[in-house]
């Protein structure tokens, strides 16, 4: 165990500790090197719990039973913990009986909520607080409840007990002051999955709840205390977190009229196209868009410094440029309007691919709440071969702007035009670029020359194992801070193919398909947790809510890989807080602009104190903690053991891996960060396009009735089941086709000069292969942009072969990969299929993704099974949610995805709520 752990050498009671803050207290004092002696009324559970903090590397674990409300047993358990015990932490508490006032209680459940509550911890401290003053060292903590302090008109006999406990406690506070030793209440109110909260029909929090992780912290908090100083008392209220508000109805407004801007420009070529009816239909939601904004301030510097991209206008000179640059020998790219409203300045390009563009400079001055002044300073003409032409300064003028969100802008000036721009994704513009200049394209990033490929044979020449190009290190070396603070990389992102090669061959045994078949009982587990938790929200609010259901993706796939990798439980699935789900998803958004962007960390170390920078650095500590916590789990695993038994596990795999601490490290990071986010993102756009689809949904639901795992009878998933489940592995094809959650895909560096599609390549080009460009391409894919499963399953004889081949991938352990024997795309050709490369292709393609086509299979057949979906009214149409696409790594939808989920009235599954 290393050194320096808070609790290292310490013994701990917890009384109630087979669930709830029991439980969360034992894994974070397992953690800090404590050894441990749970306490609970029976075995229900508690071996669980001592099992899992064995794992987490628990120097010690004794479990024991009491029945608390015996006064015997309590001090028969008491006397032998005399000596024994550094920290007693009293946490066992009943509520029992109903919610009735103090006229109509039973006074049986007021006596057994007594002994349990008060008389058994009081016998406890009377016994141990003695000792421990006599040895001059120890700490005693009990679990209150804040009815203690605030009491209702309700719960007269559980606020009594309460009571009762923190009275004795204070006294012994007092009375030990001084003398080395700790005492102190840690008040809680409304618990998530307590005893109380079950029996008062609270079960699964709800407004103002706590979760029991948010408790065992608190506790955790007075162990770090300053021996300087003690506490006595932490009081917890829920409600500290801002709960997410409902959409208003300006808000919902706003999004329907943005949407209907939105389609309104839809395919009419930036203003090319437009008829006079239509431009009126453009003017008209841009004038509603900005009544409803209800002329707030639009104009600032945060609002309008970006690099914009012109969606639609009515100015004559730029329709004219694009509509005859052919006249000129090139054709019109994109138009751009970069502002910098600190410099005070704007810019207009119109690009002419490859390497020309017409530029033209500007000086702004705010003049207003809406109103920005402009005066050209000069205009270029940038020709290929890096000729250019400059032309002198010809005017002035205004442009006032009248809608402004942080995705779209839309803009009157001085001469009546009026102008939509948008910000544009790197995923979009992969995309459109690709769809424009076909196979093979350039550009430059700084100094560095891109080639973009977007046809898949040679995408797949390039990562096939005859080339076998090491990925670029230019991109990817931007995570190697995150993934470990010496700068190690992991094999994700090593220059060195030994390493790569070593690590890939040692961890290749745990994503075969029998191995990863043994975490499908996990996986179901999880998964059903988190429908409880949805499910008993759903009950509480008449049946339907409202959920974010990537949020809810990524609370299973974070704890499955927790679990398989180094047999750590996140318990995400309880809706506790989780750092590493607040850390990552802002960490790799940064990372991700650092990679098309590299001055951002330049930036970032020149103005450390800057919050953007604070924040990036906490963020990058918080992780390094956690790869620890990963690592000393992993070091924890009985190897012989393991050996004997056969454990292929990834644990296992990367425990026996020949390789050291420093370089093990970043391999956990890469593992957890390429092994939650990107399968978490791929469900919820699964559910997004169901949602979305009511047909498919029917279709699906169809499914899963024939299956018998549909709605309150349901059986439960099993293994098999996924296989079968032929429609549904269709529509998850087609939603990773069309949202694939690698975007970016691959980006490799030639170490030598190359020819790729009839040109010649120097050494050190930078080439990139965006797999949204194949995936997503009309020149790959017939309807390239409809949500179409269907192209996935022939009626005939290639859905029953597919069906097979999948059965064998899924079922087998063949180790086949299950993507390559998924049905085929009907109507084209073997050869178009090679276009669906979702998980990469070729020796470095995704090692996960056995697994992860496991848990979205498992996790779509749950939810749909349990729950009717509806695409939240906050989530616009279908041209908002495209809006509000992002990369982050991995491509998701900015704001979430929110989704209505009505129960099908399918009971709890598991026993936590
Ligand atoms: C739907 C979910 C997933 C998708 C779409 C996906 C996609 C990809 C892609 C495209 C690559 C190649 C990246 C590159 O060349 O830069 C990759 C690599 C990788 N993926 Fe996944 N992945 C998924 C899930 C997972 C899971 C669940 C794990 C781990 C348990 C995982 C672990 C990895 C690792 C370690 C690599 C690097 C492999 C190497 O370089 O040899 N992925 N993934």
């Amino acid at each position: 165990m290393p050194a320096g752990k808070l609790l290292e050498n310490q013994t701990v009671l917890i009384t109630g500790a087979s669930r709830g803050v029991g439980e969360c207290l034992a894994h974070c004092l397992a953690h800090e090197g404590a050894r441990l002696i749970l306490v609970a009324e029976s075995d229900d559970g508690l071996k669980e719990v001592a099992e899992r903090c064995k794992a987490e590397g628990c120097p010690g674990v004794e479990v024991q039973t009491c029945d608390l409300s015996d006064p015997a047993a309590v001090q028969k358990l008491a006397d032998g913990m005399k000596g024994k015990v550094d920290v007693a932490i009293m946490n066992a508490g009943v509520f029992a009986g109903s919610e009735e006032d103090v006229l109509k209680g039973n006074p049986e459940d007021w006596e057994r909520m007594m002994k349990i509550n008060a008389l058994a911890p009081m016998r406890m401290i009377r016994t141990l607080a003695p000792d421990m003053c006599s040895k001059g060292k120890g700490a005693i903590v009990c679990i209150g409840d804040v009815e203690a302090v605030h009491t209702g008109p309700r719960h007269a006999a559980y606020a009594a007990s309460k009571y009762a406990l923190r009275g004795f406690c204070k006294s012994t506070y007092e009375a030990v002051r001084g003398s080395g030793v700790r005492v102190m209440t840690v008040s809680a109110g409304n618990i998530s999955g307590t005893a109380m909260a079950e029996e008062t029909g609270k079960a699964g929090g709800g407004q103002g709840a706590i979760e029991p992780q948010d408790v065992a912290e608190a506790v955790m908090l007075s162990f770090r205390c300053s021996p300087n100083c003690v506490a006595e008392e932490i009081r917890l209220f829920g409600g500290g977190a801002a709960k997410p508000a409902a959409p208003s109805a300006e808000e919902l407004a706003r999004a329907a009229a943005r949407s209907r801007l939105l389609d309104a420009v839809k395919d009419q070529q930036r203003g090319l196209k437009t008829s006079k009816q239509q431009r009126d239909e453009v003017l008209a939601a841009a004038a509603e868009l900005a009544e409803l904004q209800g002329g707030a301030a639009t104009t600032d510097a945060d609002s309008l410094s970006a690099t914009w991209q012109l969606v639609w206008t009515t100015e004559k000179e730029t329709l004219f440029i694009l509509e005859n640059a052919r006249w000129f020998g090139t054709a019109a790219g994109e138009v751009y309007q970069v502002i910098d409203v600190a410099e005070q300045y704007l810019q207009n390009v119109i690009t002419f691919p490859l390497e020309g563009a017409f530029i033209v400079d500007s000086d702004i001055a705010i003049e207003g709440d809406q109103r920005t002044a402009f005066k050209f300073s000069g205009a270029t003409l940038q020709l290929p071969l890096g000729r250019a032409l400059s032309l002198p300064p010809f005017g002035q003028g205004w442009f006032d702007t009248i809608y402004c969100d942080d995705d779209l802008r839309v803009a009157q000036d001085s001469r009546g035009d009026t102008l939509v721009v948008n910000v544009q994704n790197v995923h979009r513009f992969f995309q459109s670029n690709s769809h424009k200049y076909g196979a093979i394209w350039r550009m430059r990033i700084l100094n560095n020359k891109v080639v973009v490929l977007g046809d898949p044979r040679l995408v797949l020449a390039v990562v096939s194992r005859k080339n076998e190009l090491q990925k670029a290190p230019e991109i990817y070396d931007t995570v190697d801070y995150l993934f470990s603070p010496t700068g190690r990389r992991s094999f994700f992102n090593t220059h060195d193919a030994e390493e790569w090669r070593l690590v890939r061959k040692s961890t290749a045994p745990a994503f075969s398909l029998d191995n990863i078949r043994k975490a499908f009982p996990l996986l179901m587990r999880t998964t059903n947790e988190v429908c409880d938790v949805l499910a008993a929200r759903a009950a509480a609010n008449g049946g339907e809510v409202e959920a974010e259901v990537a949020e809810a993706g990524m609370r299973i796939t974070l704890d499955v890989i927790g679990q398989t990798l180094a047999g750590y439980d996140f318990h995400a699935r309880t809706y506790a807080r989780c750092e590493l789900l607040e850390a990552i998803p802002p960490l790799l958004a940064e990372f991700t602009m650092r990679s098309t962007n590299p001055l951002r960390a330049l930036l970032h170390a020149l103005l450390p104190f800057k919050q953007e920078s604070r924040l990036f650095r906490q963020r990058v500590k918080t992780c390094h903690k956690w790869w620890d916590t990963l690592l000393a789990s992993v070091r924890s695993l009985d190897l012989a053991a393991a050996d004997a038994g056969g454990d292929t596990s990834l644990r296992a795999c990367l425990a026996r891996a020949p390789i050291k601490d420093d370089l093990l490290r970043p391999q956990l990071a890469a593992y957890l960060v390429a092994g939650f986010e990107t399968t978490a993102h791929s469900i919820a756009w699964a559910l997004y396009e169901i949602a979305s689809h009511p047909e498919v949904q029917a279709k699906l639901g169809a499914e899963l009735a024939a299956r018998g795992l549909l709605g309150p009878g349901a059986r439960p998933l099993e293994f098999s089941d996924l296989a079968e489940l032929s429609y549904l592995n269709c529509v998850l094809k087609e939603s990773m086709r069309l949202h694939p959650v690698a975007s970016s895909g691959t980006v490799r560096k030639a170490d030598k000069a190359l020819t790729l599609g009839g040109y010649r390549l120097s050494a050190g080009t930078i080439i990139w292969c965006p797999l949204i460009s194949l995936l997503t391409s009309s020149h790959n894919w017939e309807r390239a942009e409809d949500f179409w499963p269907e192209r996935w399953a022939d009626e005939g004889a290639a859905a029953a072969a597919a069906a097979a081949a999948q059965r064998q991938a899924l079922g087998g352990g063949d180790g086949a990969a299950p993507c390559a024997s998924a049905p085929t795309p009907l109507g084209h050709a073997a050869q178009v299929a090679k276009s669906y490369l979702p998980f990469s292709d070729g020796p470095r393609d995704c090692i996960g993704q056995n697994l992860a086509l496991m848990e979205a299979r498992a996790v779509l057949a749950t939810m749909l099974g349990r729950f009717e979906l509806s695409v939240a009214p906050r989530m616009g149409n279908r041209e908002a949610v495209r809006g509000a696409e992002v990369m982050k790594l991995t491509l998701q939808c900015k704001t979430g995805i929110h989704l209505g989920l009505k129960s099908r009235g399918r009971a709890a599954t598991s026993d936590s709520p």
